[in-house]
This record gives structure tokens, sequence and C-alpha cells, in this order.
């Protein structure tokens, strides 16, 4: 929806979810004269970017605070107006979330950040220049941002240590439809050459692997049998063989995935969420809800979000056994030696990513539906 700003014709969104996410970006890219409209078929959106300009600055503070998608309106909106104005964000509250990858990568490209107490205020004054750019972790929102700003910045950005979810790669088929040149190389480098301008593009976003997974895993943790539509095995295969190790079945179709529980015990696992192609976090909830309900412990190693635990609280008020360690598991507790009957991830310790990380232990013993 965001890069739909920086062409010069209407886009043409297909499959696209009603959302509170979608309802926001609708909201705020209409606030700035976008006409977005229904198409033909349910879930189509046509996004009309011929009549931008700067929004009010009320209508764009009534959109504070609801989500984290209005960071990725700073490329496009120095494109279009050379400045932009960016409300608090929101988002699910999952850990420190902060934005300075964004904040460094915009001044790279020659912006001007001036954080004001309502929001962030962005102009570049001389325009965007193309940058070289290594991001510190491969951040998915980050990875967004340099996209849509480099497409339209005058000369080649390099960006390395780039993500490469599936995501990633749906928003540069997107971007090349529109008329981007971007080449993803070897060991998350991602070059991108500025062209002058972009036209609209006709898409259908990618199926939603969190939705899949958090349907699979629900199959798991109530015996059940579900079929997801849509769901591709290809963007699903770290997900898919933690769910066999747990004990869960699942069959592959052209369509859809069936997810069901085998009928006998589930199994415990061992864990590490990571960045793409590892078990992505956003997977990790759904799952431990289902660990809830195997017969063993298993260990769960968030080092995404360190504080994407929040959801376990509740899980042990309904009588799971569940304990949070934050600063690591304790050498010699029953946890640590009920974990040995799974192998490992190899990449155990030491922990790899910067931000700070956490583990989460689930034992069956206990726990309600
Ligand atoms: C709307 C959307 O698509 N949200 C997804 C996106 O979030 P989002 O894009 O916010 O997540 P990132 O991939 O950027 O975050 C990964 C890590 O990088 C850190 N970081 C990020 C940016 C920054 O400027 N500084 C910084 O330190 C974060 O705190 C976190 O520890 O990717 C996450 C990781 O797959 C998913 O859980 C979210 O569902
Ligand atoms: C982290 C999430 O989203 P957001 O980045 O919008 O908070 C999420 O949906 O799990």
């Amino acid at each position: 929806m965001v890069a739909s700003l920086l062409g010069e014709t209407s886009s043409l969104l297909r499959g696209v979810p009603d959302i509170s996410d979608v309802r926001v970006v609708r909201g705020l890219l209409e606030v700035h004269g976008v006409k977005v409209t229904e198409g033909a078929e349910p879930g189509d959106l046509i996004l009309d970017p011929t009549n931008v300009v700067t929004a009010h600055m009320a209508d764009i503070d009534a959109h504070a605070g609801s989500s984290r998608i209005p960071i990725l309106f700073c490329g496009p909106l120095l494109h279009q107006l050379g400045e932009a104005f960016i409300p608090d964000l929101g988002g699910c509250r999952i850990g420190d979330r902060p934005i300075d990858f964004h904040l460094d990568a915009l001044r790279r490209f020659g912006a001007v950040v001036d954080k004001l107490p309502s929001g962030i205020r962005i102009t570049a004054p001389n325009g965007l220049h193309g940058a070289d750019i290594e991001l510190p972790y491969p951040s998915v929102g980050a990875t967004e941002q340099v996209l849509l700003t480099a497409t339209r910045a005058k000369g080649i950005t390099e960006l390395r240590n780039a993500a490469i979810e599936p995501e990633i790669m749906d928003l540069i088929a997107i971007l090349q439809k529109m008329g981007a040149i971007i080449s993803v190389e070897p060991n998350r480098v991602i070059l991108i050459e500025g062209v002058d301008k972009l036209e609209g593009y006709t898409h259908r976003g990618i199926f939603d692997r969190n939705e899949a997974a958090s349907w699979a895993s629900a199959a798991l943790a109530t015996g059940g049998d579900v079929f997801v539509g849509g769901a591709k095995q290809e963007h699903m295969m770290t997900f898919l063989n933690v769910f066999r190790k747990v004990g869960g079945k699942f069959d592959i179709y052209e369509d859809g995935i069936r997810f069901y529980h085998p009928g006998c015990d589930l199994k415990p696992v061992v864990i590490e969420t990571d960045v793409h192609p590892g078990f992505m976090t956003d997977w990790q909830q759904p799952l431990v809800i289902a660990l809830t309900q195997a017969h063993g412990t298993s260990i769960v190693h968030e080092t995404v979000y360190e504080n994407r635990f929040g959801f376990t609280d509740a899980l042990i008020e309904m009588g799971a056994d569940i304990t949070v360690h934050k600063d690591g598991l304790i050498e010699g507790s029953a946890a640590c030696r009920a974990a040995t009957s799974s192998r490992p991830p190899s990449s155990w310790a030491p922990p790899r990513c910067t931000a700070p990380t956490s583990w989460c232990r689930i034992s069956a013993a206990g726990s309600h539906t």
C-alpha cells in the first residue's frame, strides 16, 4: 500500500485483508491525498496517488499510536513532497521497538530528521541520493524503508545485512513491476539503482505466514484438523519442520496446507527464533500455546524481541506450567535436564543477535483448554 505513493499512476493491490493495520495505512494515505477505492473483487484496493498533498498535522496526529507502518511513509513522502511528518508509532507491545536503523538510513540518503514531541519531521532540502548502508541487524522494517527510499533516490544504493524474508522479496517484486531496478546479491546484499519515475502496479500480496502458523498451532492445541487455503510450503518450511518434530501432521496441496493433530501425544521441542530462514519470532507465540499440550518440557529461545513472552502470563493463569527467564536458563535446573532429550539447534549458544534475548520453558503438566 505504501509503495503506491511512489507511482505516477494508480495501483491495484489484490487480496487485501480487512485488518486494523490496513485501515490505518489507508487513512494515512487518504489524508495525504491518495484516493483509495475498492475494486471489482473482494479484497481489491485501488490506490491513486496522482494528487498527493501535504497533510494537515491534526489529520496525521489522529493516526498516532495505532501502527508501526507509518514509519515506512518517510521515503515515498520525501520523494513526493520533499517533507514528511510521521506520528508517534504504535504496534504490538513485544519489547523495545527502536527506529534508529530507519532514521540512520534516511540520514544517509540525505534526509534531515527532527524529533518533535508529537512525532518526527523529515525533510530533504537537497533531494535524496543513493547511499551505502549496512544494517546492524537484518531488520524487516528497516530493509523495507531502504527499498522504498532508494528506488527513486539519485544513484546507486548498496544495502548490506538486509532482511531477506519472503515479504521483502514480495515488496521487491512490486517495486520491479513499478519500474525499479533492484538486485538481490549473495550474503544479504541488495543493490538498488535509482530511477526517475515509477508507475503504478497490479499485485496480489503473498499469503500471511503468521496466520497460517496460527491456524496450524491451533489445530495442534485443540486436537483439530484445519485446511489453510493459500498457504505455501516454500514460505513455511522451517515452521513445517518444527510442526513435524512436535508430532503434528500436514498434507501439502496446490491450493493450501492441511494441518492436523496426530491423535497421539505431542512431543516437546527446543527452538530458537531467528531472522529468515530461521524460525520466525511471529510463529513463537502460537506454537508455545500448542507446546502446553506436549508431553514433556520444551525450551524456546526468543532472540528477536526480548519481551515477546508477555502472552505467557495468560497461559499461566489458565494453568499452563511455563517459566520465563530473562537472562538465560540456570544450568542444572530440571528445565535444563529435561531439554537435553531434544537436540539443541547448532546456534544454541551463544545467542547471535544484538537484541537482548529471553528464554521460556513450557511443560505439559496442568494446562487446560
Ligand atoms: C508490520 C510488520 O511487518 N511487522 C513485522 C516486522 O516488524 P519490524 O519491522 O518492526 O521488526 P524488525 O525486523 O525491524 O526488528 C527486528 C529486530 O531489530 C530491532 N530494530 C529494528 C529496527 C530499528 O530501527 N532498530 C532496531 O534495533 C528490533 O528491536 C528487533 O529486535 O518484522 C518482525 C520480525 O520478523 C515481525 O515480528 C513483525 O510482525
Ligand atoms: C509485531 C507485530 O506487528 P507490528 O510490527 O505491527 O507491531 C506482529 O504482528 O506480531
